[in-house]
């Protein structure tokens, strides 16, 4: 049996805690704006990095050692010390109310790990090694970097735009023509060239040559 269930989550607007205030906090604390979500920090110091945002109000900071009422209503709880005590009790307290726990030295202690991620527009790629090796993670994370370029940003906006139009203007037979034609390469070579509208027009006439 596979041990992390893999799922995207929505956490706009959700409060999450991250305990600790160095290094590996930051990096957390970064994901997790980028993703919307609503990040208390407690923790004794702050890195500069992380100062910055508090001071200028993109996260909020308790200045204070954690403890157990710090959990309040946090979804999702990192463990960030660096301390084997306090990420201990983290994730006791954690689990007792039924939260996700990420405790950043012990994989052991988590109910979820976080994975090495790119993005390309609506395109995210996560990769995992279970906790095997987070540098292997890293190292594949920036090979498929390599391979799936800024391209896809337009490359997906293009095809998601045709999507309701095939949905409900083509039959089941004409929609399978019409995605395998359009994903077959062509289009996203000319838009790697920089030739956006020429394959916007390439997918009009496919769509109107199976309407005729
Ligand atoms: C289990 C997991 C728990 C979790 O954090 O969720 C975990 C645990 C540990 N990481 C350690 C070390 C490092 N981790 C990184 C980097 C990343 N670590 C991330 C995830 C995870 N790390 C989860 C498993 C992911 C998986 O394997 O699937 C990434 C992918 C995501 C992120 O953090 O955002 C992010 C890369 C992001 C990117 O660049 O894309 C670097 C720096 C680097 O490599 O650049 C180092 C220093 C080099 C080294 O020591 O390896 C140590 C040893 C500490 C020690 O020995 O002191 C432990 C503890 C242990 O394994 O016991
Ligand atoms: N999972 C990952 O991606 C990685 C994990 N690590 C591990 O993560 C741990 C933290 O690494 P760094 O951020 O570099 O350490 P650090 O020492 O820079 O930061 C630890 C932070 O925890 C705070 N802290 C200590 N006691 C606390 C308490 N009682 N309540 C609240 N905050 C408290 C400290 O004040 C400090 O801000 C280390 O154990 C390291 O081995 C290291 C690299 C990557």
């Amino acid at each position: 049996m596979s041990d992390y269930y893999p799922i995207f989550v929505d956490l706009r607007l959700k409060p999450v805690l991250v305990v600790g205030g160095g290094n590996v906090a930051y990096r957390k604390v970064q994901t997790l704006l980028e993703h919307g979500a609503i990040v208390h920090i407690v923790s004794p110091d702050l890195i500069m990095e992380l100062k910055d945002l508090v001071d200028s109000q993109r996260c909020f900071w308790a200045n204070k050692e954690y403890s157990s009422e710090d959990i309040q209503d946090a979804t999702i709880i990192f463990s960030c010390t660096e301390k084997d005590e306090v990420n201990a009790n983290v994730s006791i307290d954690a689990q007792k109310n039924k939260r996700l726990i990420n405790v950043v030295d012990d994989p052991e202690k988590c109910s979820f790990i976080v994975p090495s991620i790119m993005e390309r527009g609506d395109l995210k790629i996560a990769v995992s090694t279970g906790g095997s090796s987070p540098i292997v993670a890293r190292q594949i994370r920036e090979q498929l970097q390599m391979q799936y370029g800024q391209e896809f940003e337009d490359y997906l906006s293009l095809l998601k735009e045709w999507r309701k139009k095939v949905k409900s203007g083509l039959s089941s037979e004409q929609k399978h023509v019409f995605w395998s034609k359009v994903t077959d390469g062509e289009i996203l070579e000319l838009i790697k060239k920089g030739r956006l509208s020429e394959a916007k027009g390439v997918v009009e006439r496919c769509f109107r040559s199976l309407l005729d």
